[in-house]
């Protein structure tokens, strides 16, 4: 199988990333909240979910150039006054590299500027050309400290194509969250919860439960027809997408359920397996979307069976850098259910800008 070796550098880092933060969301307190120049809230699991990605994939696969795109870098952790959270950084990374091998001795323990290198090699630009791996190191921040959803989010682009993808979703439940359409039936109580779904092109989508030796089973996206019988996705929070203009699709499409709102890239996890047959995406205008938000997501649905556009039905174009260029939002579907989709996503939009104008 093609990226094979990748694949497993790729899970085997997700997954650590997803037990730090898993520690970290357990014993979560308010003081793990920082603030960066976006505002938005960024915490200790985050950095260290990065160092952990970067560190292992580095460790893994030794013998090849590394390029990251990722979320953070360590610009804040470098001012005055941020020793303190550094060091907790530095030995939640330790600590967590330590439960990977722990028959290993660890005489490699790592120094607080191994870990800046390490946040620091996520600086990449991306691009057309070559290799780059792809990180969110918690999509879902406010989920994440919400005690909800979020997800650690793995890719990998070749010559701007996605290749590769790992999504590592600790507290999604293995059973699905929607249940109006999933195909892919397992005994799975509701009870039980943390996914890891990858996929790699031309090798369809895999889901396996985090932190279990289980056999992973094949998933594929919802076969619903009738948008009537579908259930959407969107954003949790209001300021991610606009819940307004969903819910006009909605209502064009004749979808009966109420929008599923779930926080992070753990929505493409779900759709991949077929919970929800829609996922709706509409940021507010002047938003522009990066591309770790939806790397790992876009080929864990399209492996799957899934389409993935723009509101515009323009594939996403991942080789342009950190950033995509949209036509106005991102749209998931069925290859039966696209064309209604696109159709009822252009006249709900003709008719917000017809309202507005008037
Ligand atoms: N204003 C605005 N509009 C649109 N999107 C935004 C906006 N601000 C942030 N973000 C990005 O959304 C990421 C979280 O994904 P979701 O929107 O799926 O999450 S949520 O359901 O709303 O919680 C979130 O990812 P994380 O920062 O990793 O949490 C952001 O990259
Ligand atoms: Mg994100």
């Amino acid at each position: 199988m093609a990226y094979e070796k990748e694949l497993d550098a790729a899970k085997k880092a997700a997954s650590l990333a997803a037990r730090l933060c898993q520690k970290v969301q357990k014993a979560l307190l308010q003081s793990d909240v920082q603030s960066k120049s976006d505002k938005s809230p960024v915490t200790v699991a985050d950095y260290g979910s990065q160092a952990v990605v970067s560190l292992l994939l580095q460790r893994e696969l030794i013998s090849e150039p590394f390029s990251l795109v990722a979320e953070e870098d360590s610009a804040d952790l470098r001012k005055e006054g941020s020793q303190d959270i550094i060091e907790r950084i530095t030995k939640l990374v330790n600590d967590t590299l330590a439960t990977e091998d722990p028959l290993k001795p660890i005489d490699s323990t790592l120094s607080t500027d191994d870990i800046l290198r390490a946040i620091d090699c996520g600086t990449s630009e991306g691009g057309p050309n070559g290799r780059h791996w792809v990180l969110d190191p918690i999509d879902g921040t406010k989920g994440f400290l919400r005690g909800d959803q979020y997800a650690v989010a793995l890719g990998l682009l070749e010559e701007g194509k996605v290749v590769l993808g790992v999504l590592a979703c600790p507290n999604l439940p293995l059973a699905s969250i929607a249940g109006n359409d999933n195909k892919n039936k397992n005994s799975s109580s509701s009870e039980e919860k943390g996914c890891l779904f990858y996929a790699t092109i031309g090798s369809g989508t895999y889901m396996q439960p985090l932190d279990s030796r289980s056999e992973p089973v094949k998933v594929h996206v919802s076969s619903v027809e009738n948008p009537e019988d579908a259930s959407f996705f969107e954003s949790f929070e209001g300021a991610h997408s606009l819940h307004d203009l969903s819910s006009s699709i909605a209502n064009k499409l004749g979808v009966k359920a109420p929008p599923v709102r779930i926080d992070s890239q753990a929505k493409y996890g779900a759709l991949s397996r077929g919970d929800g047959a829609i996922y709706l995406r509409f940021p507010h205008k002047g938003y522009r979307e990066k591309i770790w938000d939806h790397v790992a997501g876009a080929i864990v649905v399209t492996e799957a069976g899934g389409i993935v556009t723009d509101a515009g039905g323009k594939a996403l174009d991942f080789s342009k850098g950190k950033y995509l260029d949209l036509d106005t939002g991102i749209i998931v579907a069925n290859e039966k259910i696209m064309p209604l989709l696109l159709k009822a996503v252009r006249d709900s939009i003709a008719e917000q800008e017809n309202a507005s104008s008037l």
